[in-house]
């Protein structure tokens, strides 16, 4: 997969050449490019930002240096790209995003700072049938898209096959199966006077199972009632319902 990131902090995205993704971008498994975006303005002062019109607080980045800058970044490769205009007003970025995402050649994240990017950009690329997910993260509001994109990134490439170690722990993900994960454990038996719940060392792989089955439901239900209302009618089995 080559993502490519455009921002006018490119140093904020450094930590994805740290750890498990800059071993993956090492191992090849990940082409990371980030572009500094004032390559693309043409005045003196480089500037990338304006007043908005009609008025109101902060400023918007103007559409000329993104228009230049995208199309010179998505020209460095033949390969199609999905591009993600990270935004407060987008829609959610969820596990399944990140599954969808995993499977494509190319991304390219504009990172935007201010109040945000004019729209036509976003409106220029979609009329030239280019592929323009506007995503959120959550619903909070950052200053800039730098870090939604390094959320993205790490959600999005440790899916890809060859990047975690024990690939077993992308399938049994939160989310993957719409529960919360319970809680963990390991050494030593007794940690402050506090015990590793019995059944964790009990050796009974079908009791374990069905322990964490119940504290995931257990956490979820108290968590995130939401994520329980909108499992499918079948994700729950007769002893799941029993709990
Ligand atoms: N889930 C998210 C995403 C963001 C986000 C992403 C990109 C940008 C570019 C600028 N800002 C600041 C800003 C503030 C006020 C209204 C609009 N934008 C961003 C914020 N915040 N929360």
């Amino acid at each position: 997969m080559r993502i490519d990131v455009i921002t006018i902090f490119p140093g904020y995205l450094a930590p994805l050449r740290e750890a498990l993704l800059g071993r993956a971008i090492s191992a090849g498994l990940v082409d990371l490019a980030v572009h500094d975006l004032r390559t693309w303005t043409r005045d003196v002062h480089q500037a990338v930002d304006d007043a908005p019109y009609g008025g109101g607080p902060g400023m918007v980045m103007r559409p000329q240096v993104w228009g230049e800058a995208l199309d010179a970044v998505l020209a460095l490769d033949e390969r199609p790209a999905r591009i993600v205009v990270p935004t407060p007003a987008g829609r959610p970025f969820t596990q399944a995003t990140a599954q969808a995402w995993s499977g494509d050649e190319r991304l390219l994240f504009t990172c935007g700072r201010y109040e945000g990017i004019d729209q036509r950009v976003v409106d220029d690329a979609r009329r030239r049938d280019l592929t323009v997910d506007e995503v959120s993260i959550g619903d909070y509001v950052l200053v800039g898209g730098e870090v939604a994109v390094l959320v993205m990134v790490e959600a999005v490439v440790r899916l890809l096959p060859g990047v975690l170690g024990n690939p077993a722990s992308a399938e049994q993900d939160s989310f993957s199966d719409g529960l919360l994960e319970g809680p963990a454990f390991t050494r030593p038996e007794v940690w402050r006077g506090l015990a590793v719940p019995d059944v964790l060392r009990s050796g009974n792989h079908a009791k374990i199972a069905r322990w964490r089955r119940d504290r995931a439901l257990e956490r979820t239900a108290e968590r995130r009632p939401d994520l329980l209302a909108a499992l499918p009618e079948d994700a729950l089995d007769d002893a799941d319902r029993a709990f």
